[in-house]
């Protein structure tokens, strides 16, 4: 293991802890990976819905970027809600010169249902800023957003992940399996195998923010140094503690618990 693994968030916000930057910043300090971000939105919201959003002016996200980059060590980074083109256009030239394992979480909308990104910036994200990724970790409706293709079994499941690394560039594809019916299986696709990775199903609505703390505990095993898909192995067991001890707090959909990990002995 390196030193002090870096990891970097690029990502919008959420005051009430579960989802976003907060997520993703809560999951790189339990996985002892120093935890940096650029915040692309500030979004009112919390575990019921989002209630407005100010989204960061193109040139201060990227004098944001600058900062980390020119002063800090980077080992791998995520992103998470990139809200407009214009926003894409410019992380499409930065993260080209980042030679660092790149996580795409390619939020579109929140547990809730509300949109998180523009709708004509989704074609945008699949067609300019997937290419360049690592790893793109879609849930199943923004995997049928990227491929056009219904997905209703495991087998459309596995066909959309080598879809959407042959067809549209992306270095490898988790598609996750938490918002199908029976046990939460979620498949990796390399470029050249299928892995599943597979859990029980816990039931809860507390469901806030697993999509972010999922892609962000990836990022953090990846700066790590570990290889793809031990870095999934262990992120998919961090995430479902995470959910099986979920708190039942606010009034909507709960987020989940960040150091549940701790007491279920995941690998640090
Ligand atoms: N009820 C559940 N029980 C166990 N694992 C779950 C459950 N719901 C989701 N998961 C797992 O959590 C991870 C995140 O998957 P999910 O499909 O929920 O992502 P997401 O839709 O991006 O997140 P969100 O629902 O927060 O938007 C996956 O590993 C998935 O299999
Ligand atoms: C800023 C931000 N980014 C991402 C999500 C998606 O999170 P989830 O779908 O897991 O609720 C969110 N709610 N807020």
């Amino acid at each position: 293991m390196r030193n002090i693994p870096c990891a970097l968030t690029i990502a919008g916000t959420d005051p009430s802890g579960g989802a976003g930057i907060h997520a993703d910043l809560k999951t790189f300090q339990e996985l002892k990976t120093y935890g940096m971000s650029v915040i692309t939105s500030v979004v009112a919201q919390n575990t019921t819905g989002v209630q407005a959003v100010h989204h960061i002016p193109v040139n201060m996200i990227e004098q944001q970027l600058d900062s980390v980059i020119s002063d800090m060590p980077l080992h791998a980074f995520k992103t998470g809600m990139i809200p407009t083109i214009e926003i894409m256009e410019m992380l499409a030239g930065k993260v080209s010169e980042l030679d660092v394992p790149y996580v795409m979480d390619p939020v579109m909308v929140a547990t809730s249902g509300d949109p998180l990104i523009a709708e004509d910036a989704r074609t945008y994200l699949r067609d300019h800023l997937l290419p360049m990724t690592s790893l793109v970790t879609p849930n199943i409706s923004e995997a049928e957003e990227i491929t056009g293709e219904k997905i209703e079994t495991l087998e459309d499941m596995r066909c959309a992940a080598a879809l959407i690394v042959h067809e549209f560039g992306a270095g490898a594809a988790l598609i996750k399996g938490g918002h199908l019916k029976g046990d939460a299986i979620d498949f990796l696709y390399d470029g050249e195998s299928i892995h599943s990775f597979s859990s029980e199903r816990i039931e809860t609505t507390n469901t806030h923010g697993t999509g972010c703390t999922y892609s962000a505990a990836i990022t953090a095993y990846l700066s790590q140094g570990y290889s793809l898909g031990d870095a999934v192995k262990q992120a998919k067991d961090f995430v479902t503690a995470a959910i099986r001890h979920s708190f039942s707090i606010g009034k909507g959909n709960g987020p989940t618990n960040h150091w549940a990990h701790r007491s279920e002995g995941v690998e640090q």
